[in-house]
């Protein structure tokens, strides 16, 4: 941009779309602020501004702050109209009247990065939470919780067992991060350290979440399935329900009923799909734990982060690095899980490093799993080597599509067939919604020829013509599915609940799995917000897992196709995966990486004065 910058100039970067209006709308309401505790020079007002908008504008993807140095480039200012540090400072005056006598800053400056003030507070908030948390040697234990743990992971190999690790490190840490890729364990730790917990304390009050209602009913599930396999002392303490964290915190239209003053009545909080967690929830999250509720966070570092702004996962597992553990901490590991840790001993540690815990070893997925070997090619932007897992035929279970073939067409019908079936035979809705999970679609775009709208037309003639729907010219036809868009606790549903129409008992209903494993019918004119859902985006398809996913990419690369975005398409995936994507689409998606501007990493790295 070479001429100066207005609001009216703003107002039609907003109208095309450029921009959100709610950026447009903060830059004017900041210059209306500033007008009132006096006036300024043009170039400051000019600077004043270009802040606003940007900081908004990266708000609105998914960033904590803006940081000077990566100036959005979709707001194309020449260098010299570009705020400088001075100019920032100088933006910190400007406040927000919230009444006479109550005003607060709009922005808080720290060094290159600005943050709208709420945000520089709920960063602040986490910030402060952990380092009151984290404890450098951990709490003390029983005697009797080493002989726990061996009992529950037996017979020490040569190699360290992680999950041992991540175990004693979550029994003696008050906050512990056990991060890693799809089938790695957490969930068969997590379950085992829970009865470890339980064996010291039968009492224990234990509550498990996850940040939506599918993620939640997924863990529910798992747990049971470890449960199962464990055969685990104390495994009647386990919770058998999961969940979403709004429940857990007590939302409602009047605030949370968990908070700073009111704390949460467990002792012990396992909270799964943590990398979908965004910074307001955490902060909430955090402040609503008493001080001495442990807390264990489970996820994926490697995942696309939140939808909303935020990133907290991947900034406390960057904080964490690799596996480097201060010298004491490794001898209590050592101690109680009979491990030689002194391999791991790092002389430079940053606050979360005794806290956290990556598992790398998939049990899901062997050495051959295409899967599982794409799934690392990704992770690391290796195109040549994921293009060879593509390729190669001994790899059946991850496959690419040509471009210009119809041949996700095929793949498509036969991916609903079953599901198609069961419904043209009115089987029992249990058997359809499990055949629903069969097969998903993904996409990584809202429009566009490949984005979700389109896509899901498409789908929905090609199932029509195959014969396997009816009526889907309609908007309601027995077998549309649907995935929710919005919480509304009133009805009790939540973003990313899947529903199937089916007629039941004479009546149009959509049916639901409830968070206990049971039913629910519903009149569609009850519905949240929803949209169908034989293809979603990447993004609402986090915390979901499927048998077999294709993944259709657009012709052309766009910013959000990003290395996180694929691999948590394909992650999604438990037996097979497909993806239609062109070379140049596919090679620049692997080779860019979503950028999360925050605070948290560097404090947490800067605060080693507690280890
Ligand atoms: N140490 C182990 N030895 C053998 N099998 C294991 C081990 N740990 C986990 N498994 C098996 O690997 C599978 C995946 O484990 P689990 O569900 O705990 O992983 P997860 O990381 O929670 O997976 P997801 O990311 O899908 O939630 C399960 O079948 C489990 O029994």
């Amino acid at each position: 941009m070479s001429c100066p910058v207005s609001t009216d100039y703003l107002k039609l970067w907003s109208e095309s779309d450029l921009i959100r209006a709610i950026d447009y709308q903060l830059a004017r309401q900041a210059v209306e602020w500033e007008s009132r505790y006096g006036t300024t020079s043009p170039q400051d007002q000019q600077a004043l501004i270009l802040t606003a908008c940007a900081v908004s504008y990266v708000l609105g993807r998914g960033q904590v702050c803006l940081e000077l140095s990566a100036w959005p480039k979709a707001l194309a200012v020449s260098p010299e109209h570009l705020p400088t540090t001075d100019q920032l400072t100088r933006c910190q005056t400007v406040s927000i009247a919230t009444s006479e006598a109550d005003t607060s800053a709009l922005f808080v400056v720290q060094g290159e990065r600005v943050y709208l003030n709420r945000y520089f507070r709920y960063e602040q908030s986490v910030l402060e939470q952990i380092r009151q948390r984290v404890s450098p040697e951990g709490m003390p234990a029983s005697k009797a919780l080493a002989t726990t743990l061996r009992k529950l992971f037996p017979a020490p190999e040569a190699d360290i067992d992680w999950q041992a690790i991540a175990a004693a490190t979550a029994c003696v840490q008050p906050l512990c991060v056990i991060t890693g890729g799809p089938g790695t364990g957490k969930t068969t730790t997590v379950t085992r350290l829970l009865s470890a917990l339980l064996s010291e304390n039968p009492d224990l009050r234990v509550a498990l979440a996850a940040p939506t209602g599918k993620a939640a009913a997924r863990m529910t599930e798992s747990i049971r399935q470890a449960r199962e396999r464990g055969g685990l002392p104390h495994a009647d303490g386990i919770p058998s329900v999961s969940f979403t964290l709004h429940r857990l915190l007590g939302w409602s239209p009047r605030g949370f009923r968990y908070h700073h003053e009111r704390y949460l009545p467990y002792d012990c909080i396992v909270v799964d799909e943590a990398s979908m967690i965004d910074l307001p929830m955490m902060a909430h999250l955090l402040s609503a734990l008493a001080p001495k509720t442990r807390l264990i966070f489970l996820g994926d570092r490697d995942q696309l982060a939140s939808v909303e702004a935020g990133s907290v996962l991947a900034d406390l597992c960057d904080a964490g690095t690799e596996h480097g553990i201060t010298d004491a901490f490794a001898a209590r590991l050592g101690a109680l899980t009979g491990y030689d840790m002194s391999a791991v001993i790092e002389a430079e540690c940053s606050i979360m490093q005794n806290a956290m815990v990556q598992l790398r070893k998939s049990h899901r997925f062997g050495e051959h799993s295409g899967i599982g070997a794409l799934a690392r090619a990704v992770n690391q932007g290796a195109v040549q080597q994921a293009d060879q897992v593509l390729e190669d035929p001994a790899f059946a279970d991850a496959v690419r599509l040509a471009v210009d073939s119809e041949e996700w067409q095929a793949h498509v019908v036969e991916g609903y067939r079953q599901y198609c079936r069961l419904i043209e035979d009115g089987a029992s809705p249990e058997w359809i919604l499990d055949a629903f999970d069969q097969f998903q679609v993904l996409v990584a775009l809202r429009s566009g020829p490949v984005g979700v709208e389109e896509t899901n037309r498409r789908i929905e003639r090609l199932l029509n013509r195959a014969g396997l729907l009816s009526d889907t010219s309609q908007l309601w036809y027995p077998g549309r599915a649907i995935m929710i868009t919005r919480n509304d606790y009133d009805v009790g549903l939540y973003n990313g609940d899947i529903g199937i129409m089916l007629r039941h008992e004479g009546q149009e209903r959509v049916v639901f799995r409830d968070a206990e494993g049971g039913l629910r019918f519903l009149s569609p004119g009850r519905l949240p917000n929803h949209e169908t859902a034989f293809a979603m985006t990447v993004h609402k398809s986090q915390g979901s897992e499927f048998s077999a996913v294709m993944l259709l990419l657009p012709e052309k690369w766009q910013q959000v196709i990003t290395r996180e975005l694929v691999y948590t398409a394909i992650t999604r995936a438990k037996k097979q995966f497909w993806c239609q994507v062109g070379n140049a689409c596919w090679q620049q998606a692997l080779n860019s990486r979503t950028e999360r501007a925050s605070g948290l990493r560097d404090a947490l790295w800067s605060n080693n004065d507690a280890l």
